[in-house]
């Protein structure tokens, strides 16, 4: 009996240690859940405010035809163009940046690329000449015709119907005999330059002002001008080479204009850095850099040109990666700024829903960037060490279609 009853204390013992045991474990588990709980609350809230400082701005286009840039009235309001950028500024900026550069370069490709797709117009019978885009590059001076040669043919090789090209009188014949196709005008060194030229505004989509122009001060005077007159009209106006030398002299000539786009070589984008923000250039962060230079000119869209490029309107930063060769032959630029006025007439032409509220200019810039890539790494192919510009140019064909219509 003895024995019975102590097998019977030592089975209920079990019995309650088992129950307790369960007990410690539902209650453990309670707790984990609720402390996981509170961890999804938390990275739910985290993802809200960062999404809302991702979107604050929404890539810029929303406001890219009003006359006042995003950054320059909601939160940036403190920063005036050409000034410094405050230290507070700075940082909003970085932790904006961080934000969107971890997809930049994804979105880049998967995202810009369709939008580049969705502003080519389709080639019907029904449209007439000009209609798809009529550009004047400004620029071609006795030392350079090869530049705005490259600017104006690649312009009208990507599609639109007319190249028109102001430049000196020496230059004029010699650009003439590059190309039937061009419409040359000897004009930029005559004493009523500025006449001459306005007198065709009326009929031009873009402006690309700067390849070959040189640095003869009444020369740039006149681009100058010219300029002036374009942002009355609200032309697109792409700004390379030596106009980039005139902007980094007279910031306000473009500064603030939302149709202006600037494409700098790093040579470029350090004089126009230095001349906005009176001091160094910190070469460890381009990406910043970029940003603050957008900001600085008024959330214009500034294309720092290299290994990869760099496209921000000061919102976010947009990098262009595809691959291209190791051949740097000069020129390149010019191909890429005469691609970039017929793409950015067509992005401002197109509507919203085509370039789904992202930046025209941003769209623009990031198909010319990738073809101008692209036109290099088949050249390279096909040429390897010999590869020049002109190379490059025998390429749009090919490589707009497998770009853009494929
Ligand atoms: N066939 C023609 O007609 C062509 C005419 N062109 C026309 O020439 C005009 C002047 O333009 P530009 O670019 O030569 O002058 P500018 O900005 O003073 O640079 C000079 C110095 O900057 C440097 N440098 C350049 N890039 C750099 C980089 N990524 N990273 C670092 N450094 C860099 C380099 O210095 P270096 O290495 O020699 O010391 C270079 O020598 C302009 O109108 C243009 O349209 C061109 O389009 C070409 C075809
Ligand atoms: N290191 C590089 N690797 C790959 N592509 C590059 C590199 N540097 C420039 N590019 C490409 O070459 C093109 C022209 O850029 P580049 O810096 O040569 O312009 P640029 O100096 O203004 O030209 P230009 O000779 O017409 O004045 C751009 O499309 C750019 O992406």
């Amino acid at each position: 009996i003895v024995t019975k009853r102590l097998l019977e204390q030592s089975a209920e013992a079990e019995q309650s240690f088992y129950q307790m045991e369960e007990q410690r474990l539902q209650a453990e588990d309670h707790r984990r859940e609720a402390e996981h709980a509170r961890e999804l609350h938390m990275l739910q809230v985290l993802g809200q405010m960062f999404s809302s400082i991702a979107t604050r701005n929404p890539v810029a286009t929303a406001t890219a035809n009003t006359a006042m840039p995003p950054a320059l009235n909601t939160t940036e309001s403190t920063m005036q163009p050409g000034v410094p950028m405050s230290t507070s500024g700075r940082m909003r900026h970085v932790l904006e940046r961080s934000f969107s550069l971890g997809t930049a370069a994804r979105r880049g490709m998967d995202d810009i690329l369709p939008l580049v797709k969705n502003i080519v117009p389709p080639l019907t019978s029904k449209k007439h000449k000009g209609q798809d885009g009529r550009i004047g590059i400004i620029g071609g001076c006795q030392e350079y015709t090869g530049a705005p040669y490259f600017a104006a043919i690649s312009a009208l090789k990507v599609g639109a119907d007319l190249s028109h090209v102001f430049c000196t009188k020496a230059a004029a014949t010699v650009i003439k005999s590059y190309s039937p196709e061009l419409i040359v005008h000897p004009v930029l060194d005559s004493p009523n330059a500025v006449e001459e030229m306005e007198k065709w505004l009326p009929r031009l989509h873009c402006l690309v002002v700067g390849p070959g122009l040189g640095r003869d001060d009444k020369l740039l005077k006149n681009a100058k001008e010219v300029i002036e007159k374009s942002k009355a009209r609200d032309i697109p106006i792409v700004i390379d080479a030596d106009g980039l030398w005139l902007v980094a002299q007279q910031p306000s000539v473009i500064q603030g204009y939302q149709k202006g786009i600037l494409t700098p070589n790093y040579m470029e984008f350090t004089r126009l850095y230095e001349a906005m923000h009176h001091e160094p250039l910190d070469s460890s962060d381009h990406q910043r850099s970029a940003m603050e230079l957008s900001v600085a000119m008024g959330n214009l869209t500034v294309v720092l040109k290299g290994e990869e490029d760099l496209i921000t309107d000061g919102n976010k930063v947009i990098l262009c990666r595809q691959e291209g060769s190791g051949r740097r032959c000069g020129g390149q630029g010019d191909l890429l700024s005469g691609s970039l006025g017929v793409l950015a007439h067509w992005a401002y032409t197109s509507s919203a829903d085509m370039t789904k509220s992202v930046n025209p200019s941003v769209v623009a810039a990031f198909g010319a960037c990738s073809l101008t890539r692209q036109c290099n790494r088949q050249a390279f192919h096909k040429h390897g060490r010999a590869t020049t510009t002109t190379d490059m140019i025998q390429e749009i064909s090919s490589a707009f279609k497998k770009l853009f219509e494929s």
